[in-house]
């Protein structure tokens, strides 16, 4: 797929998920850099693939997998010495990005299913692959388990969640996003994936997750977060907010409906946050964690954040 289609299917969520977003991005950067015509220079190489990030980026602005994947696998193959060497670098770290996210869901499932207990009822939001690949995994291991799965307006992506969890034989109930308050009574723990976790410990994830966690908080029901480590953003140590994308009204109202309607306002924030308090834990591939030490994962698997953050006050410093 071209960097364009991949661009525009990441913008129309024909490709959506953060995880998937981050794998589908780097595949096509590495097939784009196949395209490339080879000119011996690498500073043409770089800047083509630079183009092609930017473009990938532009694309959706809150899931940080994507920004973080593009560095992950674009870091060493700007100080490449030339063309052939950061074409090289280029296909490993992509290569080694898809297969360790792969490899990181897997791990996650394991560690999530770890902590549904037999017997127990989840509720989940949205579609999330880690949080599901954790359900999954504890129906495999043998564990009786129901779901309840909200709706997810505007885009019903708790469609694609039942489906799933119907192919997997798992005893499901499908509620619209305002019945999450009520059937928390029949739920024993939540758990959810993310979009972004900052250096508090607070989790972006789909629109309507800071509700159910208030109200699991309420009930006294577990709140459990699945993520990636590349879904840590590093740039929040230094203040910076993770952008809430507000997508197309119309995914709301229809334009001729809101057309008769001209004292209403239609607002569509896709993502919301989830303060640490309201979550008990978050299980990435290198462990669960409590929220509080989103700070240490940052530091020992997204090292090259902290690294650049550091350049970056060493040259306010000299300004
Ligand atoms: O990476 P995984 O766990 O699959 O998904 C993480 C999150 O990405 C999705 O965003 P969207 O549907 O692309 O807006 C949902 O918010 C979901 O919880």
């Amino acid at each position: 797929m071209s960097i364009n289609d991949t661009a525009d299917k990441i913008i129309s969520m024909e490709i959506r998920g953060a995880g998937k977003i981050a794998r589908e991005a780097v595949s096509a950067l590495r097939d784009h850099a196949e395209t490339l015509p080879r000119t011996g220079d690498v500073s043409i190489f770089i800047r083509e693939m630079e183009l092609a990030a930017d473009l990938l980026l532009a694309t959706r602005p809150t899931a940080v997998s994507l920004p973080n994947a593009v560095q992950i696998v674009m870091r060493d193959v700007r100080s490449a010495s030339n063309e052939e060497a950061a074409r090289r670098i280029l296909r490993e770290k992509a290569n080694e990005f898809i297969w360790s996210s792969r490899t990181a869901l897997d791990r996650i499932s394991v560690m999530g299913a770890n902590h549904i207990p037999d017997g127990s009822v989840v509720m989940t939001h949205c579609n999330s692959s880690a949080a599901l690949g954790s359900i999954i995994e504890a129906k495999r291991q043998g564990k009786d388990i129901e779901v309840y799965a909200t709706e997810v307006r505007p885009w019903n992506q708790g469609r694609i969640t039942i489906k799933t969890l119907n192919d997997h034989e798992i005893p499901t109930t499908y509620i619209v996003d305002s019945a999450a308050r009520t059937m928390m009574k029949e739920v024993d723990l939540v758990i959810v994936g993310a979009d972004a976790i900052t250096v508090n410990g607070a989790v972006v994830n789909k629109i309507g997750t800071s509700q159910i966690a208030l109200c699991a908080h309420e009930a006294r029901k577990n709140v459990i977060v699945t993520a990636e480590t590349y879904k840590f953003a590093p740039r929040t140590i230094l203040g910076e907010r993770i952008q809430i994308e507000e997508r197309p009204t119309n995914e709301v109202l229809p334009d001729d409906i809101a057309a008769g309607l001209p004292f209403v306002r239609i607002k569509n924030p896709v993502f919301d946050v989830t303060p640490a308090e309201y979550i008990d834990l978050i299980i990435t591939e290198a462990g669960a964690i409590p929220p509080h030490l989103a700070f240490t994962i940052m530091r020992e698997y997204l090292g090259w954040g902290l690294g650049e953050l550091q350049n970056q006050f060493l040259s306010l410093e000299k300004d």
